[in-house]
C-alpha cells in the first residue's frame, strides 16, 4: 500500500509492504494542484491501489483525496483513534492526537521495548510516551527547528532566513554560526531534559528512545539514541495491515 504523512512542513510518501518501507519521496506541503499531486502520486510502474494517510493539515486534505482519486487509489484509510493501532491509546480525548503521533505509536510499540519515548523532529517538536500496559499515554509539543529558524528571521530585523546545516564550533563566530550552534545545542538540550523528566516521571530504570523526522539525524545523530528515518511511513503501513476492512472507497 502507498502510506502517505502530510505534515505541516512536508509531505512523505513511500511504499510499504511486509513490515518494510521503500520508495520514499518528500515535497512541501504547500499548496499545489491536484494534477500536480497527482503526478506526484503515481509511482512508475506500481500497480498500488490502497493508500493510508495519516495528515495533520485538516484544509488540504481534500486536495489529497482528489489527488489519490485521479491518481488511481481505489480506498484510503485516514488514521485516527478508532482504529486498531495495535497499542492502547489511554488519553482524555484520543480523537485530539495528531494521526502522525499515533503512527508513530503504532510504529513505536511493534518495534521497540516499552517504555519508549518517540522524539519527532517535524515542524514541532513532539515526544510521545508508550508503556507496556497502558499503550500511548501522551506526550509533549515543543517548536521544532522550521519554526525556530523561521521565527528568529521573521521576530528579528537583523537574523537572516536560514535552516539547519554544519556546525563547526560551539561558540559561533558568525551571525549563521552562532543561530546554528544555537538551534542545535539547544534542541539537544530540550531532548536530554525532556527524555530524564520522563524517565524520572515514570520511575524507569530503562527507557527505549527512538527519533525520526525530518532532522532527527542533525540534532541525535551522535546521542544515544537510535534514528528511526521511516518510523512515521511504517506506522501507518502496520495500521493498514491490521485495518483492512476499514478502507474507504473513493
Ligand atoms: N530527509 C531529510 N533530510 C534533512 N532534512 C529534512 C529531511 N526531510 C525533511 N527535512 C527537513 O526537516 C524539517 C521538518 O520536516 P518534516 O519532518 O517533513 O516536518 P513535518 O512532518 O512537520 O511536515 C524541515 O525543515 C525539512 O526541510
Ligand atoms: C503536534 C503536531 C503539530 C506535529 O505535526 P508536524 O510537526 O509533524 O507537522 C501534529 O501532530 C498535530 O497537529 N497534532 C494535534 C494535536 C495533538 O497531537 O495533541
Ligand atoms: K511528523
Amino acid at each position: 500500500m502507498l502510506v502517505l504523512d502530510v505534515g505541516n512542513t512536508g509531505v512523505t510518501a513511500g511504499r510499504y509492504r511486509a513490515g518494510r518501507v521503500s520508495r520514499v519521496r518528500r515535497r512541501d506541503t504547500g499548496r499545489a494542484d491536484a494534477g500536480e499531486l497527482r503526478a506526484w502520486l503515481t509511482p512508475s510502474g506500481d500497480a498500488i491501489r490502497q493508500a493510508a494517510y495519516a495528515s495533520v493539515v485538516p484544509e488540504v486534505n481534500p486536495l489529497w483525496r482528489d489527488a489519490l482519486a485521479a491518481a488511481g487509489f481505489s480506498s484510503v484509510l485516514p488514521i485516527g483513534p478508532h482504529l486498531d493501532l495495535g497499542v492502547a491509546v489511554d488519553y482524555p480525548r484520543p480523537e485530539t492526537i495528531g494521526a502522525d503521533r499515533l503512527a508513530n505509536a503504532a510504529a513505536a510499540a511493534r518495534r521497540y521495548e516499552p517504555p519508549v519515548v518517540v522524539c519527532d523532529f517535524g515542524t514541532a517538536l513532539t515526544f510521545d510516551v508508550i508503556l507496556a500496559e497502558k499503550g500511548y499515554v501522551g506526550g509533549l509539543i515543543c517548536p521544532g527547528l522550521p519554526l525556530m529558524f523561521e521565527y528568529l528571521a521573521e521576530r528579528t530585523a537583523l537574523l537572516p532566513r536560514i535552516g539547519p546545516g554544519r556546525v563547526s564550533r560551539v561558540i559561533g563566530r558568525s551571525t549563521v554560526g552562532a543561530m546554528r550552534s544555537g538551534a542545535r545545542l539547544g534542541a539537544r538540550g530540550m531532548v536530554r531534559e525532556v527524555i530524564e523528566a520522563v524517565r524520572a516521571d515514570l520511575d524507569a530504570e530503562r527507557l527505549s528512545v527512538c527519533a525520526t523526522g525530518g532532522q532527527a539525524s542533525w540534532i541525535c545523530g551522535d546521542m544515544d539514541i537510535e534514528v528511526d528515518p521511516h518510523l512515521t511511513l511504517r506506522g501507518l503501513g502496520i495500521i493498514g495491515e491490521r485495518n483492512p476492512d476499514r478502507f474507504e472507497g473513493m
